[in-house]
């Protein structure tokens, strides 16, 4: 689950009791004790969370907070009574307080951690507090908080001061307006990865879509967008509208990048990175800059392939709409080996490439990974070793990072060479004869950037215990031989210990006491321990201590003084281990640029290596990409899509047999795709759409051959998509997708309908297809894949010169139908509904009476046994009537008004090799009378089902 999906559905009003000031301790607040009042103050500077106020070992809210807090977190509710009053309290401890800080982000809530910043035994009075982290959403940077190998963005839009508004946001007419600039910033902030970039309304939500944040924050005029946050997966939050100022983000981002006025396109995007910064350095405790933010990335969406929501959701690509919520085209992709690889991997597949070198520099290398499986293994194993740098890095310079952390590091520092030795051929593979370097210009530019980092990695080696414990302050860190001092100190203190350990043996032979013992405990240091019945055997140095009830313990001036050594030097040796190792995590932080160039080498080269594994594992070949028509005169104009023995990437793991077909699709060509329910249409045009997500993605392709063009947008609409939440009918929503492919599609387009206007009355569904296709065709010259059950549609091909016909296969046999999933030339003369319906366990009878009519309708222009249309069927003999297209899988309201009007249906004679048809129409009429009469909004279930019955004991009169 990201931190996203954990706010939706939070009721709004149980966050606003509880964040900032709770009123039982406002109300009380003029008495409230030394503790209390400091609580107080912190809740009143952070009104938007729900502040945990470090005491001892836990994390307390009191009164209306400690309700939240206990019912939240599923904790108990005490009371905390002090002279002035009793408080409602609940808390959870610090050392686990993780489930329940993922609790409260579930529930929506911003949480500050209020933590005591001096050491309670040093302070003289109240130990001081103060927030340290604020943990939201969108900019958790715990471990056990956030998902391994994902992003987590916080993001900010705001709006530019075009349309002539003060500094404060811009003037409102215009901002809210659909062409004013928006800017868009996104930071996540354990790794330091910035995004920056502007657009209007619509390219920014679209933008917003593919970066997914987890949280964004909105500034003063920035636009709403449609559909709502809580669909879209994050939660919106308002903040200091001051932040988005033009002069405080200057301030802002000054110590990250010089002039950044001069840095972004327009205000906007200055705005938005300012204060999306601000809000990250408050998150982290206002402690200032944060120095691992060091590659801010300004692009322009234009430079990728354009994926809005719509295509995202219905190709499958990050969520599975079905039943295998895990069946997307990521995880058919995702071979990584760890996790900087698996960021990588979905930070390419939501951004494919739209640049025709690009792409082929990424095939390139995987072509290279592909055919060379030693170094494709080798890399895995050393991959697998790595831990995520981006993550390490950024609580390095935040100070975050433990012993262990460090260790983790070196850990992934000592894979780099064996990575660089692989790529060169190591373990004898023949890769380059002449250089003994990668072959491709790709390959060798990553072993390049694979910084060794020999410094760091001897730094932590020699200053960093092998194995540390998880605790910084408390000793063990350090490894022996880095430090003289802290070598000294230790051994002061085991040679202490050693005294000790020897001198009960010394002390037993001294005072000839054998049961003489020497001990130690928290409270009274080291002690010799004498019974009763000895006690006339103590010698004079012995220094009473402390009286058991039947021995005496006692010291020795000398053990005194060893002790008082052990323990001076065990205290100086832990301060110093802290002191050292915070200078070491400091001394590898000043490193965080070099180290985030080596996450990114590594991330890539796991990226391809995994798309190299699918490619040859699942049998993919890599796509010839076709330039674009711009690039020069050699370009061929007409260049589209050809894919010989295509496949679905994730369909074909699912099914045992799975059918490959072909698509030659000319630039500007539009398909028509008829067939059978269930025949395969929607699968063939995703495994087309895929293809070119795959291959702009770096990604070899399911086909045994595929060249493609360079594509700069995908449109889909895809599937009836039920828009309850966002209050929308499904055909509002197909009609509000459909608008947006019509204003924006393109030539270098492709474009997926998929029985565009079925969400309607037939005759207006038929109508919508048709202006839509021809609109595509004749306005905006994209390319397209159009499914559909309106078999009128593909006279088109007749009228249009880029318009052509294709159709999915079945056989019957007796009653039964086989799908071949077999795509051939030509219009489709049957939607075999009437099987499906029967496949999917529709009553006998109501199947039966189905088929009767359909044959009545038909009356017996069907071919035969084999339903496969040949061409000239097809394409126009199903000729209409009465000026009408005729549909095959025409409702059934529609079929009784033109029956009962008399039409008579086609013109061939051919017998319907049905067995009902011969039914004949006599009967089919009176029935339909009798079935016109029903008024089935009136009828309950069980009248309906008596009528039906009733209808079919006719039926069986009859016949
Ligand atoms: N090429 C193929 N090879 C094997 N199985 C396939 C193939 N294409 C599709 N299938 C199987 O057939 C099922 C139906 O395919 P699909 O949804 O594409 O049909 P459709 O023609 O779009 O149906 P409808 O018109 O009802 O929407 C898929 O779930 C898949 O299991």
């Amino acid at each position: 689950m990201s931190a996203g999906d954990r706010i939706r559905g939070m009721p709004t009003a149980d966050r606003e009791t509880v964040t900032g000031l709770p009123p039982g301790i406002a109300a009380a607040r003029e008495e409230l004790t030394p503790m209390l009042s400091q609580y107080a103050d912190l809740c009143a500077a952070h009104e938007d969370a729900l502040v945990l106020f470090q005491v001892g070992d836990f994390y307390e809210a009191f009164c209306e907070a400690a309700a939240a807090v206990a019912r939240v977190c599923e904790v108990t509710l005490t009371e905390r009574s002090d002279s002035t009053g009793d408080y409602p309290m609940a808390g959870v401890p610090i050392d686990n307080a993780a489930p329940y800080l993922e609790s409260l982000l579930d529930a929506g809530y911003r949480v500050a951690l209020g933590d005591q910043v001096e050491d309670a035994e040093q302070a003289s009075g109240l130990v001081d507090r103060a927030v340290t982290e604020v943990i939201t959403p969108g900019t958790v940077v715990e471990d056990e908080l956030l998902e391994a190998g994902t992003t987590n963005y916080v993001a900010a839009v705001a709006a530019g001061d075009g349309g002539g508004g003060s500094d404060g946001g811009g003037g409102s007419d215009e901002t809210g307006s659909e062409t004013a600039t928006v800017g868009l910033a996104a930071v996540d902030v354990s790794t330091g990865e910035f995004l920056v970039t502007s657009g209007d309304r619509d390219a920014v939500a679209e933008e917003l879509d593919r970066v997914a944040p987890a949280e964004l924050i909105a500034g003063p005029n920035a636009p709403d967008f449609d559909p709502s946050d809580a669909e879209r997966g994050w939660t919106t939050h308002a903040y200091d509208t001051g932040a988005f100022e033009r002069r405080a983000a200057i301030e802002r981002l000054e110590p990250y990048l010089p002039a950044p006025d001069r840095r972004f396109d327009g205000d906007a995007e200055l705005r938005a990175a300012g204060a999306v910064l601000a809000y990250a350095e408050y998150t982290q405790g206002d402690d200032g800059p944060l120095s691992y933010v060091t590659r801010i990335r300004r692009y322009d969406p234009r430079d990728r392939l354009r994926l809005d929501a719509a295509a995202q959701r219905s190709l499958e690509l990050f969520e599975n709409r079905g039943l295998g919520a895990s069946d997307t085209l990521f995880d058919a992709l995702d071979e990584t080996s760890c996790a900087l690889g698996r960021r990588c991997l979905e930070r390419w597949l939501r951004r494919p490439l739209v640049d025709a070198d690009a792409i082929r520099s990424r095939h390139d290398a995987v072509g290279e990974l592909a055919d060379r499986t030693l170094a494709r293994e080798g890399l895995a194993d050393a991959l697998g070793a790595a831990y995520d740098l981006e993550r390490l890095v950024g609580r390095i310079s935040r100070g975050r990072a433990d012993a262990r952390d460090l260790r983790s590091l070196h850990a992934t520092l000592a894979v780099v060479p064996a990575l660089k030795a692989t790529l060169a051929g190591a373990a004898g593979e023949r890769v380059d004869d002449e250089t003994d370097l990668p072959r491709t210009d790709r390959l060798r530019d990553l072993r390049d950037r694979l910084d060794e980092l020999t410094e760091v990695r001897e730094l932590i080696d020699d200053a960093i215990a092998a194995n540390p414990p998880p605790e910084i302050t408390e000793g063990g860190v350090i490894g022996s031989g880095f430090d003289d001092d802290l070598d000294d100190l230790r051994d002061t203190e085991r040679e202490g210990r050693e005294w000790v350990a020897d001198l009960e043996a010394a002390e037993r032979e001294r005072t000839g006491i054998d049961s003489l013992s020497v001990g130690h405990n928290q409270v009274h240091g080291y002690y010799i321990e004498v019974t009763d019945a000895n006690l006339d055997r103590v010698p004079d140095d012995y220094r009473r201590r402390q009286t058991l009830k039947n021995s005496e313990r006692y010291y020795t001036p000398d053990l005194k003084e060893r002790e008082e050594e052990i323990v001076g030097a065990a205290e100086r040796a832990d301060a110093l281990e802290y002191e050292l190792f915070v200078d070491v995590r400091g001394r590898v932080a000043d490193e965080t640029e070099r180290i985030q160039g080596l996450a990114d080498a590594i991330a890539e080269l796991d990226a391809l290596r995994s798309l190299a594994t699918v490619a040859v594992e699942r049998d993919y070949v890599r796509p010839e990409i076709v330039d674009d028509p711009a690039a020069g005169p050699d370009a061929d104009p007409d260049a589209g899509v050809e894919i010989e023995g295509g496949r679905h990437p994730v369909v074909e793991r699912a099914e045992e047999s799975f059918v490959p077909n072909d698509a030659d699709l000319p630039r500007g060509s539009i398909a028509v795709i008829t067939g059978p329910n269930m025949s395969g249409k929607s699968t063939y045009m995703r495994s087309v759409a895929l293809a070119v997500v795959l291959a702009q993605t770096g990604s070899f392709v399911p086909a045994q051959a595929a060249t493609l063009p360079v594509f700069d947008r995908l449109f889909t609409r895809v599937g009836a998509s039920d828009d309850i939440a966002g209050g929308q009918s499904t055909f509002m929503r197909e009609m509000s997708e459909l608008t947006e492919i019509l204003h924006d599609a393109g030539p270098n387009s492709l474009v997926l309908l998929d029985e565009v206007g079925r969400g309607t009355a037939t005759t207006d569904g038929r109508a919508i297809a048709r202006a839509a296709a021809e609109f595509i065709h004749d306005k905006l010259g994209a390319t397209a894949l159009f499914a559909t059950h309106y078999h009128g549609l593909t006279d088109l091909a007749e009228e249009r010169e880029r318009v052509f016909n294709l159709h999915f296969t079945a056989t019957r046999e007796g009653g039964d139908v086989t799908f071949l999933h077999r795509v051939v030339p030509g219009a489709s003369s049957s939607s075999y509904g009437v099987e499906v319906a029967e496949l999917a366990g529709v009553p006998a009878p109501v199947v039966e009476r189905s088929r009767s009519l359909v044959a009545a309708e038909t009356d017996g222009s069907e071919t035969g046994a084999d339903a496969e249309a040949t061409d000239t069927e097809a394409d126009g003999a199903d000729s209409p009537t009465d000026g009408e297209e005729e549909d095959a899988d025409a409702s059934l309201r529609e079929f009784l008004a033109e029956e009962t009007e008399g039409g008579e249906k086609g013109e061939s004679a051919g017998a319907a090799t049905d067995s009902d048809s011969a039914s004949g129409e006599g009967s089919a009429t009176g029935l339909t009378a009798a079935l016109r009469e029903l008024d089935l909004a009136r009828m309950t279930p069980i009248e309906a089902l008596n009528a039906l019955h009733d209808l079919q004991s006719r039926v069986d009169d009859d016949g």
